[in-house]
């Protein structure tokens, strides 16, 4: 790899801090969150939004209850100038909720701007932006740094000019790339609108300082934002914003530390869309808080709504591993995972029983579970499946949620390798039905056609001394006996016996039959019993379904019976 061609962030730029804050400070509320999947998220996307996936896109933000949107950058198409007039024109935007629109520093352009939010509503924010770093200034713009300077200022004089008399209108500006930008240049750039623009406690001016391209780990930036923190005038009148990117991976982290350093606004899209690798994900965000007890103010308690709009809106498919919101991400199929899994949701139902408190209310440990994936509308059901990597608990757990059933350990272990072996073979993962169906055919051994033992019939005698008769067809010969049992169960084992069958009962489980997919054990049958066998020196299992615990009984008997009769 060429490695040489690059230089470390230290040799780009004058990192601004030896000593710092932030690394001993705690998150401990929600910044203000400013999606801009309608500008930044929309200009990175192949297709633009149209009118109407915008509108869905904007109003799915409002109900999640964005406070700040930005909505566009009306100057660069018709459709951005439109959706703002739209907004102008109706109802569409709750009275609290600002919108920002975006500009550069050229008066056509802002002029273009400011037109498309006349008679707007709403709080406005004019966001104004010029690349500042050495690059872009040599490269791109060709200007030195006072002639970029003077471009700057003049935007923010025309803005001013322009709007500065409406009273809703508050200013914003990004130094873009401000993480490559010498500290003391882009501070002085940073003051200079600050007073142009008057800001005020009242009227606060936003300084949004974008890593546009992230290069450099997260404690960089942190210092870098600690340093504007600390050195930027009329702090109490600035907003400081951040606006990362991905580039490294590292934009939720650039933008977590960056809060810890003083940054009290976060820019980014739900998901993270945006150029390149995207713009920071303010979903994940929103949901690191939410995962440490803190109140995000936003509301992701319909994730898969969120998720099935956005991936409407941008046609972009979310990743199935996406933190907190992918489809398995709630999902576990290994076995260990599986285990502490369901013991942990056991434990948390039972601490809520025992408590009073609501299970969605009570303290979270679940293990290997950040969030409860209630919190954010997914079910139970998806977290546990089973593939090949899959152990008894898993199963377990499916066996149990599905229709109610619980296994002995000694079953499950049993079960476990009939499961392995299914999926070993066709190599995919099975369902709960598919494991059901995978235990009657293992277990139950239903009645066939080559049967050559079957129950005929049973019945109790009356008299003193109960007694309880047997009918069975053994190769076709029919044979009643009468035993003095405790239970039908018994008196069948002894029948069978009798008939030269040696299958001993070691122990026998009844369970109720529910729910599952196909709604209950077949046929109607609601109870199930669990029957461990013995024959000559081999142990078994062996099922049996029934309308009610003595006949899933008998099936038992008779299902292990089959089953050492091949
Ligand atoms: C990091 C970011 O996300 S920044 C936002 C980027 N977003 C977009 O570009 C999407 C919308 N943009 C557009 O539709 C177009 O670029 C427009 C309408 C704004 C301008 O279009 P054009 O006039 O054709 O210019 P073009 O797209 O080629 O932009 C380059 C010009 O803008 C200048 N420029 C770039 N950024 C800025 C800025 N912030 N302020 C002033 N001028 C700028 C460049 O120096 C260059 O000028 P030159 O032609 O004299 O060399
Ligand atoms: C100009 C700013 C806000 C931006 O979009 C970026 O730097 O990525």
């Amino acid at each position: 790899m060429p490695s040489h061609r690059y230089r470390d962030v230290y040799s780009r730029v004058q990192v601004p801090l030896t000593d710092r804050d932030w690394p001993g400070k705690r998150l401990t509320h929600a910044p203000l969150w400013v999606p801009v999947d309608l500008r930044d998220g929309n200009q990175a996307l192949a297709e633009p939004m149209d009118p109407e996936r915008k509108r869905r896109f904007f109003e799915l933000m409002v109900r999640m209850g964005y406070k700040e949107i930005e909505v566009g950058y009306p100057s660069a198409s018709q459709t951005d100038y439109d959706f703002v007039r739209l907004l102008a024109g109706t109802g569409l935007a709750p009275e609290d909720v600002t919108i920002v629109v975006f500009t550069p520093a050229r008066r056509d352009l802002i002029e273009r701007t400011v037109d498309s939010i006349r008679g707007m509503p709403n709080p406005v924010v004019i966001h104004l932006y010029t690349a500042t770093a050495p690059t872009w200034r040599d490269v791109v713009l060709g200007k030195d740094r006072d002639e970029l300077r003077q471009i700057i200022l003049d935007g923010g004089r025309d803005i001013l000019e322009l709007a500065g008399a409406l009273p809703n209108v508050r200013f914003e500006f990004s130094p873009e790339v401000f993480n490559l930008t010498e500290p003391g240049y882009v501070l002085d750039i940073c003051d200079s609108m600050t007073e142009l623009w008057l800001a005020t406690p009242e009227r606060p001016v936003i300084l949004n300082l974008p890593a546009t391209v992230e290069v450099a780990t997260p404690n960089v930036y942190a210092d870098q934002i600690e340093y504007m923190h600390r050195h930027l005038d009329r702090r109490d009148s600035v907003i400081l914003s951040v606006h990362p990117h991905n580039d490294r991976g590292t934009g939720v982290a650039c933008a977590e530390l960056a809060l810890l350093a003083g940054a009290q606004r976060v820019e980014g899209c739900i998901f993270g869309n945006g150029e390149r690798t995207g713009n920071v994900d303010i979903a994940t965000l929103a949901l690191n808080l939410h995962a440490q007890g803190v109140d995000p103010m936003v509301d992701f308690s319909d994730i898969d709504e969120i998720c099935r709009t956005v991936e409407y809106c941008t046609r972009i498919p979310l990743h199935e591993r996406h933190p907190y919101a992918g489809d398995l991400v709630h999902t576990a199929f290994s076995g260990t995972h599986q285990d502490a899994i369901r013991k942990g949701f056991a434990e948390h139902r039972r601490r809520a029983e025992e408590s009073g408190v609501a299970e969605s209310e009570l303290d979270w440990r679940v293990p290997y579970l950040p969030i409860d994936p209630a919190d954010i509308g997914r079910t139970y059901d998806a977290v546990i499946r089973v593939n090949s990597q899959s152990g008894k608990g898993g199963i377990v757990h499916l066996l149990e949620t599905g229709y109610g059933i619980t296994l002995p350990r000694r079953l499950q272990i049993d079960f476990a390798r009939h499961v392995q072996h299914h999926t070993d073979t066709t190599g995919t993962e099975v369902t709960t039905a598919g494991l059901w169906s995978l235990f009657r055919r293992t277990y139950l051994t239903e009645r066939s056609t080559v049967d050559n033992v079957r129950l005929v019939g049973w019945e109790t005698t009356g008299g003193d001394t109960p007694a309880i008769r047997i009918t069975l067809t053994v190769d076709g010969h029919e044979r009643t006996s009468t035993h003095r049992a405790a239970d039908p169960i018994e008196a069948l084992g002894a029948a069978v016996n009798e008939a030269g069958i040696p299958v001993e009962i070691l122990g026998l489980v009844q369970q109720s039959l529910r729910g599952g997919d196909d709604g209950d054990g077949g046929d109607g049958e609601r109870a199930l019993c669990l029957l461990e066998y013995r024959t000559g020196t081999v142990t078994g299992w062996a099922a049996g379904c029934g309308d009610s615990a003595p006949a899933a009984g008998m099936n038992a008997v008779m299902s292990a019976v089959r089953r050492t009769r091949p």
